[in-house]
């Protein structure tokens, strides 16, 4: 069979097959923005090509996964700075969707940082200034009201999950306003990668309610609205319109909160009504506690005798204090026991009753047995307190200086040096002043990475903290269990997943957190374990899942991952179904994309 005769048969017939096809694979119609890349992918045979219409338009050889691989590499490795990494890796995100989360999955240690934390924060602060194409959604105050409307603009009809962001605390890197949309693109991203959610049913969504940031609102190439920030009541009004337009357009769509200055308010307002959490508050205090079960083990010191220092309140600092409370509790703990055992710092000093005025959300762990002192540094806090244990989540750089983290060392055979604060610039401590200053003694873990380091003769390596450990495992355990909601008993079990996902290899190198480059195992065992919650809390919809076993249920979550390694192959050979079906007769694979990846790290068995 010609070509020819395939392609003219394919087009006059093959309408409507032709929208069968998407709608099976929730495309919508062939846009300029990121997923419909797919379609142009270089290793679709000659038949798909005709078939998506997109023959002729890309060069004619079909490429094997090598070959892309090889190219894109090398490409990547002859951009000399971290953001042309990163605008290269969005280049090819936008055109060759599969290939990008091909090469995440072989490379994700490698590239993460270059996608996410810190490269992400440098493309936020100058997202207005290198903007080259859409990437996601953004919604401004002046839509309210129609926002309904506006959503019907996004071209994919199956979105499962979006992140939302109004730019209002970016990283540690402040209010950047629409600026901030680097943040929804990249940990959808880490969705897709981590726990193989497909990228056409991700939608980052950047809101544009104006921002407090001055220098932003008087750069002319800034391209958002130039209006202070709306008042906390428009906010209000305006996510309440959202929700419901979010819900409306894609039923049981999951909703992650992110990066917002005051993020309170409306995970208290919605997390009962939708499904949605916030992963600054919920999925750090997971990701947080999941290393600190391993790191209560490794230290020695039974959980009554802890006391947490915590450098920064705000809705990290909280989120992981009330997450540790809950395993203190688990732990034979009463509440006001547990909750005793946190002594929180903010730019004020410790977080006390005599203080004044508190915000609502540090009254929970505001001391008060501090007998009228008012102690405002860091250093005095550590001298009264006695930690064994230090978090920053402040985004101050630099503040665990050598004088705190050599007394940590001095009260603590092992003590919990956990600087948190991101992107790299703004970490507490680096894990080489970590190790210097506690002689290698501490458990280390921070926000964004830090390389591995020679000391006494061994290879040590920092753990690293990052939430893409547990939000993706949430997010997919909520969307395959048709949760209703996100309960907090779901976010703990994500925690006690993580905990349990370490291989003894890991656990006998003292690791906090497991090698990243499993990231697609870990996600598989963190989406059980939110699944297995759901359905004892009874917010789980899809009630087959209930019946099957521990190993069936792991074996379901596998099959509905997305794998970027099979994607392109069960197009094509979807297309070739379609055709035979529509033509009558078998059309003939013309070569087409060769698996040829020996060994894929970090992928797990998705397929
Ligand atoms: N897993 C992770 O690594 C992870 C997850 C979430 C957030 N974070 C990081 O944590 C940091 C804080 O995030 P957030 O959402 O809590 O922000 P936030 O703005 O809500 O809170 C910041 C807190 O730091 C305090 N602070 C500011 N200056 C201080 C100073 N000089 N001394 C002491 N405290 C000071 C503020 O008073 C506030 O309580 C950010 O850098 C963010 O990137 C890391
Ligand atoms: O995802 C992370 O680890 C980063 C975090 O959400 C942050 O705001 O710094
Ligand atoms: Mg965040």
């Amino acid at each position: 069979m010609s070509h020819s005769r395939t392609f003219s048969t394919a087009s006059k017939d093959g309408h409507i097959a032709h929208a069968n096809l998407k709608q099976s694979h929730h495309q919508g119609p062939i846009r300029n923005v990121v997923p419909a890349a797919a379609d142009y992918d270089t290793s679709h045979t000659i038949e798909a090509r005709k078939y998506l219409r997109t023959y002729g338009l890309t060069p004619p050889a079909v490429d094997t996964f090598e070959n892309q691989n090889k190219r894109a590499l090398a490409i990547l490795n002859s951009k000399k700075t971290p953001i042309e990494k990163y605008q290269y890796l969005s280049i090819l995100r936008s055109t060759n969707v599969h290939l990008f989360y091909r090469l995440l999955a072989e490379n994700v240690k490698e590239l993460t940082p270059l996608i996410y934390t810190p490269t992400v924060g440098e493309a936020c602060q100058r997202w207005s200034e290198l903007y080259t194409q859409p990437e996601g959604m953004y919604l401004s105050f002046s839509d309210r009201g129609h926002l309904h409307t506006v959503i019907q603009n996004w071209p994919h009809h199956d979105v499962e999950i979006t992140v939302v962001t109004d730019g209002s605390r970016i990283l540690g890197l402040g209010d950047l306003g629409i600026d901030g949309m680097g943040i929804p693109v990249g940990k959808l991203s880490l969705y897709t990668a981590c726990a193989g959610i497909h990228p056409l049913k991700t939608l980052p969504l950047c809101l544009d309610l104006g921002t407090s940031n001055k220098e932003k609102r008087e750069d002319p190439l800034y391209m958002g609205s130039r209006r202070d920030k709306v008042t906390p009541e428009e906010e209000k009004e305006f996510l309440d319109e959202l929700m419901a337009a979010l819900t409306e357009r894609w039923p049981g769509i999951v909703i992650q909160y992110e990066d917002f200055k005051n993020p309170f308010p409306s995970l208290e307002r919605y997390q009962e009504t939708y499904t949605m959490f916030n992963d600054d508050i919920q999925g750090t205090g997971a990701v947080i506690l999941g290393g600190f079960i391993n790191a209560v083990k490794q230290s020695g010191t039974a959980p009554k005798d802890q006391r947490a220092v915590f450098l920064g309140a705000g809705s990290a600092g909280v989120g992981v204090a009330k997450q540790l409370t809950q395993f203190f509790m688990q732990e034979g703990l009463s509440e006001e026991e547990a909750k005793k055992r946190f002594w929180l710092v903010d730019s004020q000093g410790l977080v006390a009753l005599d203080r004044g005025k508190l915000a609502d959300h540090k009254q929970y762990f505001a001391r008060d047995d501090n007998d009228g002192k008012q102690y405002k540094s860091l250093e005095e806090v550590v001298e009264y307190v006695k930690p064994t244990i230090l978090m920053g989540l402040s985004t101050i750089g630099g503040a665990f200086t050598p004088k705190i983290l050599e007394r940590m060392a001095e009260l603590n055979d092992r003590p919990v040096i956990f600087p948190l604060s991101n992107p790299s610039s703004k970490s507490e401590c680096t894990f080489e002043e970590a190790i210097k200053h506690t002689k290698g003694k501490c458990l280390f873990a921070s926000g964004s990475p830090f390389p591995t380091l020679k000391h006494d003769g061994k290879d040590l390596v920092p753990g690293q903290g990052n939430n893409m450990y547990v939000f993706p495992g949430i997010g997919l355990g909520a969307i395959l269990s048709k949760s209703v909601s996100v309960t907090q008993n779901m976010i703990y079990a994500s925690a006690e997943a993580l905990s349990t996902s370490l291989l003894d290899n890991e656990i006998k190198e003292n690791w906090l957190y497991p090698d990243i480059r499993r990231i697609r195992d870990v996600s598989v065992v963190v989406t059980h374990g939110v699944i297995r919650q759901a359905q004892k809390d009874h917010v789980d919809r899809e009630l087959a899942l209930r019946h099957l076993s521990d190993e069936e249920l792991t074996e379901y979550i596998r099959n509905r991952m997305y794998d970027p390694h099979t994607e392109v192959e069960r197009v094509n050979e979807e297309i070739r179904e379609l055709a035979e079906h529509v033509i009558g007769s078998p059309v003939e694979a013309k070569g087409g994309a060769k698996r040829g990846v020996a060994s894929r790290p970090g992928t797990g068995s998705g397929a």
